[in-house]
């Protein structure tokens, strides 16, 4: 649904040349749900413009829906619907009049804009609120008119920029609800983009990090943690040398990757934390080890970030 090959894109500036996008490649499958992370000024938001056809790639080439970005914008328009951080509804039209006037910039039949109009003011939730003007919707609910703006011709493929950012945490679940019960009704390919990682964790089929203009990873968010993260097992014992004994039986246990020793505590990184911890515990008894605590955190998408670039995607930024 989704392809790009070698896409580029330069700013010229008076500081000098912004290289924003550097040489991103992609594929995203018909139904997908792909979450795009990264820290400010990674280069999402540009990405996501050449693949709306917003904005000329510098190099490259990418295709949506079949069709070429720079060749056939027009034929992409129609494939595909943008909710962007800022093109969202206005402050002064009514709801349903709002809707309207997006199905006749769309060319829709003023008939069938009509029926569509009143199907998503049922299935967003905006039911009730069809004469109200954006300027008296809550966060939650302007957020929800603008995807039913994205929504409004129908489009195969959804591009999200941010949709649930400055949204209090019910607002957002609630979206997600009903971005949820899109996919199942419609099958859409939903590309978003989103600063929340755990969002993107939870809701995301597949997670892709961008970082400095490239693209860093590319998976499942599950497969991203065991392979980039994996789980940190922490044991505390009843004295230094026994927490060096466990560091040696640590560094031996399947999988393990940075062992680390704190005073009466050992930490180590496995694949499967849960699974391997008991046989931990098994080997500290066999030597006679006595253990107080014991505990396995399970990464996060930022620690895959960490892991990749050695920064935090919360704190980081570039430039
Ligand atoms: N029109 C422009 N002119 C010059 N530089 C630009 C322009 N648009 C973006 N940039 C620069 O390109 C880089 C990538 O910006 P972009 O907005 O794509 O990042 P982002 O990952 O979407 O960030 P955020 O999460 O803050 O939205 C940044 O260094 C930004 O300053």
């Amino acid at each position: 649904m989704i392809h790009a090959r070698d896409l580029t894109r330069t700013f010229k500036t008076k500081a000098g040349a912004v290289e924003a996008v550097r040489g991103l490649s992609l594929d995203v499958a018909e139904g997908e749900l792909v979450a795009f992370l990264g820290p400010n000024g990674a280069g999402k938001s540009t990405s996501v413009r050449m693949l709306t056809t917003l904005l000329p790639p510098t190099s490259g080439t990418a295709s949506v829906g079949g069709s070429d970005v720079v060749a056939e914008p027009a034929a992409v328009r129609r494939k595909i619907g943008y909710v962007g951080q800022k093109n969202g509804a206005g402050v002064y039209y009514k709801v349903r009049n709002e809707l309207l006037t997006q199905g006749r910039a769309q060319r829709m039949d003023p008939a069938v804009a009509r029926r569509r109009a009143d199907e998503l003011i049922e299935m967003l939730e905006l039911t009730g609120l069809e004469d109200r003007t954006g300027a008296k919707l809550s966060g939650g609910q302007k957020r929800r008119l603008d995807v039913a703006l994205g929504l409004m011709h129908n489009p195969e493929i959804l591009f999200l920029d941010e949709p649930t950012t400055g949204l209090d945490p019910h607002s957002r679940a609630n979206l997600w609800e009903h971005i949820d019960r899109l996919r199942k009704a419609t099958g859409m390919t939903i590309f978003l983009t989103t600063h929340y990682l755990d969002e993107a964790d939870t809701m995301a089929e597949r997670v892709m990090i961008m970082d400095n203009g490239r693209l860093i990873a590319d998976d499942t968010p599950a497969r991203l943690k065991a392979d980039l993260a994996g789980d940190r097992i922490s044991v505390s014992l009843t004295s230094t040398t026994e927490a060096e004994q466990a560091a040696g039986i640590a560094a031996n246990l399947p999988g393990a990757r940075e062992t680390e020793v704190c005073g009466y505590s050992v930490a180590v990184t496995v694949r499967e934390g849960e699974a391997i911890l008991p046989e931990f515990i098994r080997r500290l008894h066999e030597v006679g080890a006595q253990v107080a605590t014991a505990s396995v955190k399970r990464p996060t998408l930022d620690d895959v970030f960490l892991g990749l670039t050695g920064r935090s995607l919360r704190e980081s930024a570039v430039g």
